[in-house]
């Protein structure tokens, strides 16, 4: 494997984005779908309509100007996507330099990470990388997974994310937790839950739960999500 995937936790991370172009503005909003701690931009280009809320709401930090080496301070993660070559070559350097991670778009030799591309349905990411080789087949990928986890699996995540903790609290063996959950996710619970129905998905959660929580379930099927 060329590259070890992570997943970052940004919530209390500084992050910047130089330059938001057309690229630059998809990198921004991936970014803040993580509610990062702080979020800069600079760009030299006044920032489009587009930007008033996020800017208006304090979610970015939008400086009018050239980068600056004294944006990097404090900042963990930096992404560059001008379309000055020389600038994001400089960028690339001072963050090797200063062990920040850095990714300058389309351009892996500049890059500490690349990006992959993703799929979402609420908890779920599905991030698919041909470790640079071919991003148009990794979006194509992407496309065709999308197709197979559509919302139901974000609901299925958000009711587990309820339900998890009361049958942890039970305080059973690992091993009858780990069948408990792996009998629950290969149920129908998917199905019923496509189908929009909280008796249907009561009644399997039922099946599959000891007794002792099934007084708690009603509560836990209908929490919003
Ligand atoms: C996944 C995705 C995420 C994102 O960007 O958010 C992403 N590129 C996407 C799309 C895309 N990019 C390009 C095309 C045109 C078709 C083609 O060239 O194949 C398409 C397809 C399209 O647009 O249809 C051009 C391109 N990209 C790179 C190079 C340079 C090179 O290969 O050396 C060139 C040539 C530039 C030139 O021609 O000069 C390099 C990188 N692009 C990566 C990520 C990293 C490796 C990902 C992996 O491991 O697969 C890496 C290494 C660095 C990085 O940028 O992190 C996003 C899909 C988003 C989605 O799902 O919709
Ligand atoms: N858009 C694509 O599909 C695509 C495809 C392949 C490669 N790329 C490359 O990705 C990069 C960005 O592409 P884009 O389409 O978003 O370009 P873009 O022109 O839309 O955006 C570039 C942004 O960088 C800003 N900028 C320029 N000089 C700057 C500086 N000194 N300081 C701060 N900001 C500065 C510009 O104001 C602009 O907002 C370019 O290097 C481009 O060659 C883009």
């Amino acid at each position: 494997m060329r590259y070890y995937p992570i997943l970052l936790d940004l919530r209390d991370k500084h992050c910047l984005v130089v330059g938001v172009g057309q690229v630059g503005t998809r990198k921004v909003q991936t970014l803040l779908s993580c509610a990062p701690a702080g979020l800069r931009i600079v760009d030299t280009r006044e920032p489009d309509t587009c930007w008033q809320e996020v800017i208006d709401q304090g979610l970015v930090d939008y400086h009018v100007r050239t980068f600056e080496p004294e944006d990097l301070d404090g900042r963990f993660l930096v992404i560059a996507c001008t379309s000055d070559e020389d600038l994001n070559w400089r960028i690339s350097r001072l963050c090797a330099e200063r062990g920040i991670l850095c990714n300058i778009v389309d351009q892996p030799e500049k890059c500490s990470f690349i990006l992959p591309s993703m799929h979402n349905q609420g908890d779920l990411t599905i991030a698919v990388s041909t470790s640079g080789s071919s991003p148009a087949l990794a979006k194509k990928i992407r496309e065709e997974l999308g197709t197979c986890f559509g919302p139901e699996y974000g609901r299925f995540l958000a009711l587990m994310r309820r339900l998890r903790p009361l049958v942890l609290e039970l305080d059973l063996p690992t091993s009858e937790n780990t069948a408990l959950f792996r009998n629950l996710t290969r149920s129908e619970l998917l199905d019923v839950i496509s189908q929009d129905n909280p008796g249907l998905v009561l009644d399997v959660l039922k099946k599959h739960l000891p007794e002792t929580l099934h007084h708690r379930l009603e509560g836990v099927v209908s929490e919003p999500d």
